[in-house]
């Protein structure tokens, strides 16, 4: 990475224990500006727990972490959002009898100007059902005929891209995706990798957790192995062989220590 530009987040020697188990031990973490980055990391190597605290589902016993240089201290997932920060859940935390529009809007409806407070307005579904449109058209999704329709009766594939679409649209600095094609087909994996690339081509950084190597290297520019709590090293795919990374992350293959500051 060329030295002069900017991580836009950081972590720096993050801690999180619960009880006797430290999911985080002195992690660090580092996006720059418009990569993919992947997190990649054995089952319980404490890559979720890392996503949370980045996103305000958790907060760190210690350690720090910064939003394009200054510190950042989030309380709860709605900071981080407020600050920039979307993230796509692997449950998606989407509702599903509620339609396209609504779930875009989820938590942040648009309403009707008036003179009573923002909650006792009304609901704007004409300028909500717009901008959606508007989104998932901008990402490519105009298979999703019908912005009324209820997520429920939509294939996986969809739901995600209207999960990925709703980050996009909110998302001003970092989207964070979890396991995004861990539900689905290959075809299904297939668009919501292209929508991986499509939101990276409109500047977005994003990061990728995965265990699914051959996605992970075809779409990462960089790859962060977490191992035992923190970060082992970080690879370029171009470097290495899938089975290198999964050799890096099981403990089978020590990382030469100048990989670790890649
Ligand atoms: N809420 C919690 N309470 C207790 N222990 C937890 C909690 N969340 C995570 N842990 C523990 O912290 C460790 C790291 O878990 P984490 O889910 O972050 O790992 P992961 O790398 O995301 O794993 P996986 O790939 O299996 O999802 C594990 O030992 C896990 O059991």
């Amino acid at each position: 990475m060329n030295a002069t530009v900017q991580p836009i987040l950081t972590a720096r020697g993050l801690v999180k224990r619960y009880g006797r188990v430290t999911a985080l031990d002195h992690a660090d973490f580092d996006l720059y500006p418009g990569e993919i980055l992947a997190v990649i990391g054995d089952n319980g190597a404490g890559k979720s727990t890392l996503i949370k605290a980045l996103s305000g589902a958790v907060s760190a016993d210690e350690g720090e972490m910064r939003l394009d240089g200054k510190p950042i201290h989030f309380r709860s997932p709605m900071d981080a959002r407020a600050a920039g920060i979307e993230t796509v859940y692997q449950n998606l935390a989407l509702s599903p009898a509620l339609s396209i529009a609504d779930n875009m809007f989820l938590g942040r409806e648009l309403r009707k100007p008036g003179v009573l407070g923002s909650v006792f307005r009304m609901l704007d579904r004409t300028a909500m059902e717009k901008t959606a449109r508007e989104k998932l058209s901008e990402l490519g999704l105009m298979t999703i005929q019908n912005i009324g329709q209820a997520v429920e009766t939509l294939s996986g594939g969809q739901r995600q891209g209207v999960a990925v679409a709703r980050a996009a649209a909110f998302g001003s600095k970092v989207i964070i995706m979890d396991e995004p094609t861990a539900a689905l087909g290959v075809k299904e994996s297939r668009r919501v990798l292209d929508l991986i690339q499509d939101v990276k081509a409109r500047g977005m950084p994003i990061v990728l957790i995965s265990h699914n190597m051959p996605h992970v290297f075809e779409v990462a520019d960089r790859i962060h192995i977490h191992r035992l709590g923190r970060r082992l090293a970080v690879i370029k795919p171009s470097d290495y062989t899938m089975s290198d990374a999964v050799a890096l992350m099981t403990g089978a293959m020590k990382p030469p220590t100048e990989m670790a500051a890649a």
